[in-house]
């Protein structure tokens, strides 16, 4: 049971934070190959390296699922013939219970049977809590952070992106119409009054999508979905250079803010989910 909400829990497994320095401790040196980039998408990939019985281990995950009910890898290389790795999560109220399921296969006949049970389930349970623990601390203080709402509003398969007029480093990117939580204010409340703020149009909130994505101002992004109240209405651009409908795929063309990256995959599946 971690003391936060799954979708900050889901960011907090994502981070490549609680791959590598979670497990450096058991002497399990882990990087993603992939990207730098601090939350982890489909498609990255993670080496680790370690020595298990004196024997130098090399091995290497892709990440296959990345969204606020799961984070799944699979093997990509190394010295077994198959190894899944899932972290299921679930609300408990106001905590999420994580479900970690490590599945894999023994090389070597009787022999690796034997050593799987004497050595690698044991370092298999110390991985992940090991991992757990860096994951439990990384979610609970996001979760203290100020909510920043992001609203994914999808109208007839297509999803409402909007450009940044300022300050000048994100000018001219992409993002979701949204923004800070006022005081008091509930996430559903801060989305209809961002929309109609910025776009002029009135929202129904209908849902979540994605992981949280924390932001370098000490902020957390949460992204609701939504649809439009009057299904003929014509959002504009209020406080913006320009607001767009953009197709699944078409997604990954808009240059969106960094944030907005790594929930691109999670959007595109919301798109193409019916
Ligand atoms: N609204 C929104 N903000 C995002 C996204 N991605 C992302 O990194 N951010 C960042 C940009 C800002 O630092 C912060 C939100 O601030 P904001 O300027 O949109 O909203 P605000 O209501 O707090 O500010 P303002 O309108 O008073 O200027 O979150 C996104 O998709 N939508």
């Amino acid at each position: 049971m971690i003391e936060a909400p799954p979708a900050t829990v889901a960011a907090a497994l994502r981070h490549t934070r609680t791959a590598e320095v979670g497990l450096a401790a058991l002497g399990v040196h882990g990087h993603a190959a992939t990207r730098p980039a601090a939350l982890l998408v489909p498609g990255d990939e993670i080496v680790f390296s370690t020595r298990i019985a004196c024997l130098p281990v090399d091995l290497t995950t892709r990440i296959v699922r990345a969204d606020a009910d799961a984070l799944t890898s699979v093997l990509v290389s190394g010295p077994l013939p198959e190894l899944r790795h899932e972290s299921l999560l679930a609300e408990a109220g106001p905590r999420t219970l994580l479900i970690d399921s490590v599945y894999w296969t023994t090389p070597f006949g009787p022999l690796g049977r034997l050593a799987d049970i004497t050595l690698g389930r044991r370092f298999v349970r110390a991985v992940l809590a090991a991992r757990i623990a860096a994951v439990r601390e990384l979610a609970e203080s996001w979760a203290r952070r100020p909510v920043v709402v992001g609203t994914a509003i999808v109208h007839k398969g297509q999803l409402l992106a909007q450009r940044r007029r300022y300050p000048a480093p994100d000018a001219g990117r992409w993002e979701l119409p949204g923004g800070r939580v006022e005081p008091g204010e509930d996430e559903p409340a801060a989305v209809v009054r961002e929309c109609r703020e910025e776009l002029d149009v009135e929202v129904r909130p209908t849902g979540r999508v994605g992981t949280d994505v924390p932001l370098n101002n000490g902020m957390l992004l949460r992204i609701h979905t939504a649809e439009l109240v009057d299904p003929s209405a014509a959002p504009r651009a209020v406080e913006h250079h320009e607001v767009r409908w953009v197709a699944a795929e078409d997604l990954n063309d808009l240059d969106w803010l960094d944030a907005d990256h790594v929930l691109v995959h999670s959007l595109r599946d919301l798109l193409t989910r019916d």
